[in-house]
């Protein structure tokens, strides 16, 4: 059953439109992952299902209330989003900044609780090790893992008061090397199969193929195609689209990925 539904989103910006008529579903226990090209408007998108943006044209409901319905504080507790490039103004440590994922949503825990919801986060995202250094010297890697885990955290508080959640993560890996992106996709994958919708915006194909129940592709600020991944990716679309070319004559079954041979490759 879907958790969020977006029905004819559009968002224009002087005189530009973005993002056009896009409708989607994000089902309960299900990975969407959103591709398409640079500018494609595929973080706009996600900002118009997360709040951030009020669309021009169309609706967001979250379980039929629209999002305009619902109170800041409760959308805090039902979804929780890792944006890129997240810069903070001030000298946090690691365990501040993934503690920030609280405010506002662990009002209702003990001390004792909320120290349990970080240290599982930190570990979860693998940087439980930093949790005393500064966030400002850490890697971009190891700083785009410290607000994995900041999401984490808020999706974990925010569970006590909503139980059907969304998790967002929009270009989560950009910065990772390849164990701690399919680390942190396996966990994303291990939250939807605690019956989260969880929404990744990538760019690797790949891995997209991989992680995805539900594949929405964007091309110049439309969706052109969503379905399961191996429905709907064709040699016409990797040309009018991405383009690029398909060297196989056929598409490998799904979940399996297909431009190069990651099948053999898991995090460790
Ligand atoms: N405030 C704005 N005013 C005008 N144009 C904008 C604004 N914000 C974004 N755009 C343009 O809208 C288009 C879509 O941007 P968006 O960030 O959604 O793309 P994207 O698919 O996420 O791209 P990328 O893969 O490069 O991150 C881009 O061409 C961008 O330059």
């Amino acid at each position: 059953m879907a958790i969020l539904e977006a029905d004819g989103l559009s968002f224009s910006v002087r005189g530009s439109t973005l993002v056009r008529g896009a409708s989607l579903a994000l089902e309960e226990g299900a990975t969407t992952i959103v591709v398409g090209p640079n500018g494609a408007g595929k973080s706009t998108l996600l900002k118009l299902l997360t709040g951030e943006l009020a669309p021009s044209q169309g609706t967001v409901r979250m379980d039929g209330a629209t999002l305009p319905q619902i109170p800041a504080w409760e959308l805090a507790c039902r979804r929780a989003v890792m944006v890129q490039n997240q810069r903070l103004a001030f000298p946090f440590s690691v365990y501040e900044v993934a503690r920030l994922g609280l405010e506002g949503v662990g009002r209702a825990q003990s001390r004792g609780r909320k120290a349990e919801i970080i240290a599982q986060a930190l570990e979860i995202a693998g940087v439980i090790g930093l949790a005393g250094r500064q966030y400002q010297t850490l890697s971009g890697g190891e700083q785009q893992r410290v607000q994995f885990a900041r999401a984490l955290c808020q999706l974990e508080a925010g569970r006590s008061v909503a139980q059907r959640q969304i998790l967002f993560l929009d270009e989560p890996i950009a910065s990772l090397d390849l164990c701690h992106q399919l680390s942190l996709l396996d966990a994303a994958r291990s939250i939807a199969a605690q019956g989260a919708a969880v929404l990744v915006v990538l760019h690797d194909l790949n891995l997209a193929v991989t992680y995805a129940d539900r594949l929405v592709v964007m091309h110049e600020g439309s969706i052109v195609a969503q379905g399961e991944p191996a429905t709907i990716l064709d040699d016409n679309l990797l040309r009018g689209v991405f383009r690029v070319s398909l060297s196989f004559s056929r598409l490998p079954p799904a979940g399996q990925p297909f431009l190069l041979p990651q099948q053999h490759l898991s995090a460790i």
